[in-house]
């Protein structure tokens, strides 16, 4: 990774009692001195300007460390005193985001997977039950993308898939979210967005899928998509009762004869 090694904090910090000094997360201005003998374990992070003993190119973003802080027996000046042994972790931090990152995300298209879905739809059920504020879900499945494949080759049904993707980046809002549950199905969670609005922003989704899918047709066959609609309702339990309902919208669409959207 070519990091400048960085001398960490002072092996031994005297806090004030009371007083929250710029390392100090332990010794705010409610929270007492650690008991004795008690040993913490912290992962924090410092800008680089708070960092002493840099040189002129050390990294220029924040350092992650690792505290290890032992409460003293013995007073210094009448004072309270820990030991704090402090180990650059920036590496290992840079990593675990890296891996929390690949673990939310699906390989293909670079969206959302299923497991990220469900905790954001999780805490949006939260959300809109606490603070009343609509959120939708938008569930939508391609249409003839078997033929495509069979007719045009595996790697033409991925470039769609692919393509699919690049639409949702490019054509939702930041807040919302797009997620690949598998195969050629995809769902969006919108926040703050009521099932008006989400009919607003599906329609110009599929009009966008109408537009760009149209090069991958094979013979006479388009892949279009159909879309199920929905909002978070009050009588929901949970996100997975207004997933179900998606689900049965974008059955009612595939029934009336795909390339269209169904609400419910
Ligand atoms: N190329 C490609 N194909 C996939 C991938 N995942 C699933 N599929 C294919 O997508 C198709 C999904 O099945 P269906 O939804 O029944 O196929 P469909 O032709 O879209 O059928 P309708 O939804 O009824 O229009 C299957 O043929 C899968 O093999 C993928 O990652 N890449």
């Amino acid at each position: 990774m070519g990091r400048t090694p960085v001398r960490a904090p002072p092996a031994i910090v005297r806090c004030r009692r009371r007083s929250a000094g710029t390392t100090a997360f332990f010794l705010s201005p409610d929270q007492a001195p650690p008991p004795r003998r008690l040993h913490l374990v912290e992962e924090y992070e410092l800008s680089n300007r708070d960092v002493k003993g840099l040189t002129d190119e050390g990294p220029t973003e924040p350092i992650w460390f690792e505290g290890r802080i032992q409460a003293l027996d013995f007073r210094v000046d009448d004072e309270e005193v820990v030991l704090w042994v402090a180990s650059n972790i920036s590496e290992r931090h840079q990593l675990e985001v890296r891996l929390r990152e690949l673990s939310d995300t699906d390989q293909l298209t670079g969206l959302f997977n299923r497991r990220k879905l469900e905790r954001d739809l999780k805490l949006h059920y939260e959300s809109a039950m606490r603070y009343a504020l609509p959120t939708s879900i938008l569930m939508f499945d391609l249409d003839n993308l078997k033929t495509i494949n069979d007719t045009r080759g595996h790697h033409v049904g991925d470039e769609i898939i692919r393509a699919v993707a690049d639409i949702c980046r490019s054509t939702l809002r930041k807040t919302d979210s797009a997620c690949r549950l598998g195969g050629d199905e995809f769902v969006v969670a919108m926040p703050k967005t009521d099932l008006e609005q989400a009919m607003r922003l599906a329609r110009r989704l599929h009009e966008c899928f109408r537009q760009e899918l149209g090069q991958y047709s094979a013979e006479s066959v388009v892949v279009t998509a159909s879309m199920g609609v929905t909002a978070i309702a009050a009588e929901d339990r949970s996100y997975e009762d207004t997933l179900k309902r998606a689900d049965r919208a974008l059955y009612d669409a595939k029934n009336l004869g795909k390339d269209r959207i169904v609400s419910a």
